[in-house]
């Protein structure tokens, strides 16, 4: 371990320092005058006091010698040795750190008091606090484009931004790195010369211009705005990049830039990779590069990390210099906030704002939106500070409040006029839905309906896209098991809309616009968007979250239509399950026009880290700023919590499963079983025979329905919920697609002992993240506690509705605090279709004795439905009779208990049937079934809202 320096020892190293750096000076000085700029240095310090020095800088550079004199003045504060913060602080040059120890411990390096060494330097980095009374522009000009182009200042009038102070050491400091510029001189290029020294347009002298620590005048304010687009300084929204290093080179990441292209060209170590089309350079020309940069109004360029390692130049490191950099982050509609440490002029800066309000909690500054250009023009002056504005994404969607024109804290949602909508749907919409349509039509018809689920999505999504009826035909992409659902939900609440205008695509041979309303799942539209010649105007995507990933198939297949689409109506109960990455292709889908570069809302939003294998997206930053522009210009979230007032406690939704899903080989036993029911002559016993054979048979063939559903809701973010059924072929069924998808789950069925039924229970109630409970409806539909769910899904129906509600309770009783969403999964052509409604008479007779809940009374008015195919009146007749007759649960559960579907002639069991969506109509015997639709489904709404 080495001793502690003495007093004396520091003293002398201090000395030696104070005259290789004041050594150091002259020769810059001297470099400096032999360049023409020396007239200029002595006049240099403009009026520029602390904080608002109007001085060009380019936020993005490495901190130069402008830096320096400005951290002088923050030394001789209490604040003035801050350290550099870690993670927001740039770490200058040695040159840079240098010069800094030494105007800390020499104050009297001001222009009008140094000689002319210091003089020179300080030319180079006024002290902004010392300003003589006049600077002429020329001699402001002089040093502002003193990159060895004295001829370049001579004709050109200045503005108040064409001053770069610190560029002369900048040039001194490349002179020295880069063997290529040793002159002391950027490789010259007329154009680049031409365009850097730019002539304002107001002529504005530099002494006009007002620094002081005080506010600053409006009519320097108006200045400012008149020559944000002529002068050298930055603009607002100037074209971002990023310097990478990459071993002795570094590249730079940016788009195309003419001015930019330019300047590359005079670097003498330029390289173009045409595979990355990206340049790259030796670090050497560095400086150069950054130096160039400043005066290009319409490019900022990150500099290198740990920039200060690039350009040695020997001089002793000053680890007090601090650059502070920050954004600005949006923290309501109406405010913005700096979020940057501290820097003294920064401070003086906000306290220019005539909004400004400081955080105490958080430390941090904020103001209004509508100064927020004004903020950025000042701070953009000082030149140790770097603060980014708000991505031009946010300001365009904040435009009204930067404009001032709104200022709530929620936006004005005028009442949309609904009057060319089916009166039905329209009246029948809950306030909260009512909300959400006027919501979309006041965003022009393109939004993310982000609604919990069971809020009723596809009720607005239908009345947003039937205000823009004459836009149509529709096109409506679901997931596959629900495009059923879709169709009974458009001829519920679109009773104007002729049923035949309803086209359900079902095969890879189905036309895609054959419907006024055209209904098909992800992965057809995938297959089949090639049929679409004329762009559909209004399209509707449920689950958009199916969307989420870019390179799926899927997603290929539906942005291009989004993107040209007029109205884009996206449902997603969960539009990110993991990460804020997830909304990118849903935001696009929205907003085209919003982050057209994916990388740029990954940084901002996903915390975008670098790898040596490439970019993760995969975190997540700034989320409340996502979450005010999603819902200002994207999105509309309601949870349940918020609406609870507003709905029912028990939400039931009949859901009709995919005819396609069901097999010929099931269908055809199916049907074998429904003749034998209706075979004449038959007893008592035979017809009973064939009616519990129809029965198990409806169960075997809605296994791959059930199963696509259940992962269906998985997909779509459903956490937990029970999965009741009664034949054991369904239960094992479900059980092993949950065990293939790795999804924890609980079964309980007629094998299971008490004891494990509580243990199970209670596993189930505990569990965190996606829990399925697997239950036989006869099993476990009595005293279970399942209120950690708030959905049940009846993967089969069962004659017995009392059972039923039972079995509902399971979720909906004390302890549960939310809406319970109840889903019954209703196949057609199966015995579903005479078991559906013998359980809502059989309601209708229970709400009639006054036993059953009140809300389910309103579902026997779906009763009056009329068989008129005489065989199914006849097997409609038998089920009722059967069921009907005293102790025929108990016979029926023994003849089902005793189904072996193996057994069974032509059974084909559920391992035989595929879940994908079945491109072969040979397969299928959806078509005639589809195009059948019995008279109680025209009813089934008075059972599934129950409201
Ligand atoms: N205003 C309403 N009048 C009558 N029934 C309604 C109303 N709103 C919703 N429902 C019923 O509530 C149930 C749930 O609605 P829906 O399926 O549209 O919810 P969702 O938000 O799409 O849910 P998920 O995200 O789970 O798909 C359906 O049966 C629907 O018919």
């Amino acid at each position: 371990m080495s001793l502690p320096l003495t007093e004396e020892q520091k003293k002398k190293i201090e000395e030696n320092r104070r005259k290789a750096l004041a050594r150091r000076a002259e020769k810059l000085a001297e470099q400096h005058q032999s360049l023409g700029l020396g007239s200029s240095i002595a006049a240099l310090p403009s009026g520029c006091k602390q904080g608002s020095c109007y001085l060009p800088r380019d936020s993005s550079k490495p901190v130069s010698h402008g830096v320096i004199f400005k951290q002088q003045k923050t030394s001789n504060s209490s604040h003035g040795d801050k350290k550099p913060d870690n993670t927001q602080s740039f770490h200058l040059s040695t040159l840079e750190q240098g010069t800094w120890k030494r105007q800390e411990e020499m104050p009297t390096a001001c222009p009008h008091h140094s000689p002319p060494s210091q003089v020179t330097l300080t030319g180079i980095s006024p002290p902004l606090a010392q300003s003589p009374p006049e600077v002429s522009n020329q001699q402001f000009l002089g040093c502002e484009s003193g990159q060895g182009h004295p001829q370049v200042s001579h004709g050109t009038k200045s503005t108040p931004f064409a001053n770069t102070t610190h560029e002369p050491l900048a040039k001194a400091k490349s002179s020295q790195d880069t063997p290529a510029s040793s002159s002391g001189q950027l490789p010259r290029d007329p154009e680049l010369e031409a365009k850097t020294a730019r002539p304002s347009t107001s002529g504005q002298n530099v002494s006009d211009v007002h620094c002081g620590s005080g506010s600053v005048t409006p009519r320097i304010e108006g200045r400012f705005q008149q020559n944000s687009g002529t002068s050298p300084h930055k603009a607002v929204h100037s074209q971002e990049g990023t310097c990478v290093r990459d071993g002795n080179r570094f590249q730079v990441k940016i788009g195309y830039n003419a001015e930019l292209i330019a300047v590359f060209r005079r670097l003498p170590s330029r390289k173009f990779d045409p595979d990355t089309k990206m340049w790259n350079f030796s670090l050497t020309d560095y400086s150069a590069l950054m130096k160039a940069v400043q005066h290009l109004p319409t490019v900022t360029l990150q500099p290198l990390e740990g920039a200060s390692s690039v350009a040695p130049t020997g001089l002793p490191p000053a680890p007090s210099l601090a650059f502070v950099r920050g954004q600005c982050l949006l923290i309501s509609r109406a405010r913005f906030e700096a979020d940057i440490s501290y820097s003294q002029e920064l401070i003086a800066v906000f306290k220019q704002m005539d909004s400004r309000n400081y955080d105490a909690k958080t430390r941090k500054w904020n103001f209004l939106l509508e100064e927020h250009n004004k903020l950025i023009e000042r701070v953009r002056c000082l030149p140790q500070v770097q603060l980014s504005p708000l991505p031009k994404t946010l300001t365009l969607a904040f435009a009204s409040q930067m404009e001032k024109t709104s200022l709530g804290l929620t936006a004005d949602v005028p009442e949309a006029d609904l009057s060319g909508v089916d009166p039905k749907l329209v009246s029948n919409l809950l306030p909260f839905q009512r909300a959400g349509v006027n919501f979309a039509i006041a965003k022009g018809g393109r939004l993310l309906l982000a609604d919990d689920m069971g809020l009723g999505k596809t009720i607005q999504a239908i009345c947003i896209a039937a205000f823009y009826r004459k836009e149509w035909p529709l096109l409506v992409v679901v997931p596959s098991s629900v495009r059923f659902t879709w169709e009974q939900a458009f001829l519920q609440w679109l009773p104007s809309l002729n049923p035949e205008h309803i086209n359900v695509v079902v095969t890879g041979k189905d036309r895609l616009t054959a419907g006024l309303v055209n209904i098909v799942s992800f992965d057809l539209l995938s297959k089949l968007e090639k049929q679409i010649k004329t762009p559909f105007k209004v399209v509707i995507i449920d689950e958009s979250h199916f969307l989420k990933n870019i390179k799926t198939a899927r997603c290929r297949a539906a942005m291009p239509l989004l993107k040209v689409a007029k109205r884009v109506i996206l449902l997603s109960g969960t539009p990110a399950m993991s990460r804020p990455a997830e909304l990118y292709t849903q935001i696009i889908a929205v907003k085209p026009t919003f982050f057209p570069q994916f990388h740029a809302f990954g940084l901002r939003y996903c915390d975008a880290k670098k790898h040596a294998w490439g970019w993760d997206y995969s975190g997540s930053s700034s989320l409340g700023e996502l979450k005010l522009l999603l819902e200002e210009a994207v999105m509309l979230r309601r949870l349940k919590a918020d609406v609870l007032s507003q709905l029912p406690a028990k939400q039931r939704k009949m859901v009709v499963v995919a005819p396609g899903r069901i097999s010929a080989k099931a269908r055809a036993s199916l049907n074998a079983a429904a003749k034998e029911m209706t075979t004449k002559d038959q007893s008592k016993g035979q017809q009973r025979a064939a009616l519990i054979l129809y029965f198990n048979r409806t169960a075997e063939a809605k296994i791959p329905c059930v199963i696509e559903y259940i992962l269906d809701l998985l997909e779509s973010g459903r956490e937990k919920f029970l999965v009741f059924a009664h034949h054991k072929v369904v239960l094992d069924a479900v059980t092993e697609a949950l065990e293939k998808k790795q999804v924890q789950h609980i079964r309980i069925d007629g094998s299971t002992s008490s004891a494990d039924r509580d243990s199970l229970c209670q596993q189930f109630q505990l569990s965190k993240g996606h829990a399925v409970a697997v239950l036989s409806i006869t099993a476990a539909n009595m005293g279970l506690t399942f209120s950690s769910a708030d959905l049940v899904v009846f993967a089969e129906l069962f004659w017995n509705p009392g059972v039923l509600m039972q079995a509902e309770d399971r979720v909906h009783r004390i302890g549960q605090s939310s809406s319970v969403g109840i889903h019954y999964l209703v196949a057609r052509g199966t015995a579903d279709d005479y078991l559906w409604p013998l359980i809502q008479e059989k309601i209708k007779v229970l709400g009639e004795a006054g036993v059953s809940e009140a809300s389910f009374s309103e579902m026997t008015e779906a009763t009056d439905y009329i068989y008129k195919d005489p065989t199914q009146r006849k097997i409609y007749d038998l089920f009722q009779k059967s069921f009907e007759e005293d102790r025929s649960d108990k016979e029926l559960l023994e003849a089902v208990e005793a189904f072996d579907p193996g057994s069974a002639s032509g059974a084909s069991g559920s391992g035989s049937q595929d879940l994908g969506d079945s491109l072969d109509g040979s397969t299928l015997t959806d078509s005639p079934v589809r195009k059948r639709r019995f008279e109680f489904f025209d009813n089934w709404d008075s059972f599934t809202s129950p409201l």
